[in-house]
């Protein structure tokens, strides 16, 4: 079955600033793919369109082979599109554990509101399944019952990712996950990441700065300048071509990255 989620030739604009120009790339389920460039080279702005945040001028954005742009950010997650942020949207005063039950519950609203409210019980038992079965994979079970506004930037990534496993998305967007970890929670954030892949088949479609991060898990690489897409293909080739290394990466973070 087709799951993949499929951009052609997307362009939003802001009054006069085009953000995204005409980029077209495709995330595909069980893989990782990157998205990388410069600060301000639309990166977000791609992400937003892709989950109907910003409204898209022109173009189609599908998922598995179904286009999706006219619809809502619930719809879009209800079929299935996931979305973590730059600056995480967890709330401090819920626990770990009923932040990350707030996923798969979020999903399920996404369906109508009759549909929800009268959630058969088999469905709140999967909710809390996957909940806990969440917890577990990221090591959150001894924080569980802790305020998340406790916990350290570290550990509220991991709620994050939690959370968005716990919704069981087919294609997840990562905005520059690693952010604030240290070297030691990135290596475990890449093993979880890399568990969603195999254990689930999810998609992951990832905007991040750490070269080093990229190169070990993406497969494929999109590079945007300006808005408009300067490179793609298979990751190491991407980020070992001249125009990357040229127009944005500085040779030394790549050479160090695909060395
Ligand atoms: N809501 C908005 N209104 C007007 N301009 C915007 C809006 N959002 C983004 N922009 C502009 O669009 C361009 C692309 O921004 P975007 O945040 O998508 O870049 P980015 O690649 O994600 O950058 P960063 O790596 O810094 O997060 C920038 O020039 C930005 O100022």
């Amino acid at each position: 079955m087709n799951r993949d989620l499929r951009l052609t030739g997307i362009t939003v604009r802001f009054g006069g600033l085009t953000a995204v120009d005409d980029v077209s790339l495709v995330a595909r389920a069980g893989e990782v793919t990157g998205l990388i460039g410069p600060n301000g080279a639309g990166k977000t702005t791609t992400f937003n369109a892709t989950t109907g945040v910003v409204p898209i001028t022109t173009g189609s954005v599908e998922l598995g082979g179904r286009r999706i742009d006219g619809l809502s950010t619930a719809a879009r997650a209800e079929l299935g599109l996931g979305r973590t942020f730059q600056r995480m949207e967890l709330f401090d005063s819920m626990t770990v554990r009923e932040n990350v039950a707030l996923g798969p519950e979020m999903r399920q609203a996404g369906r109508s509101t009759w549909t929800h409210l009268f959630a058969p019980a088999a469905e709140r038992r999967e909710v809390r399944e996957r909940t806990e079965d969440a917890l577990s994979v990221c090591g959150l079970r001894p924080v569980a019952d802790v305020r998340t506004g406790e916990l350290s930037t570290g550990q509220r990534r991991l709620v994050e990712l939690a959370r968005a496993l716990a919704s069981r998305f087919d294609l997840l967007l990562l905005d520059e996950p690693s952010s604030g970890l240290d070297p030691m929670e990135t290596g475990r954030f890449i093993e979880i990441l890399q568990s969603m892949v195999e254990t689930y088949g999810t998609g992951l479609l990832v905007v991040e700065h750490d070269i080093a991060l990229v190169r070990e898990l993406c497969t494929s690489l999109y590079v945007l300048d300006f808005g408009k897409l300067i490179a793609s293909g298979p990751a190491r080739e991407v980020l070992g071509s001249e125009i990357v290394r040229a127009a944005y990466l500085g040779s030394e973070a790549v050479e160090e990255a695909v060395s």
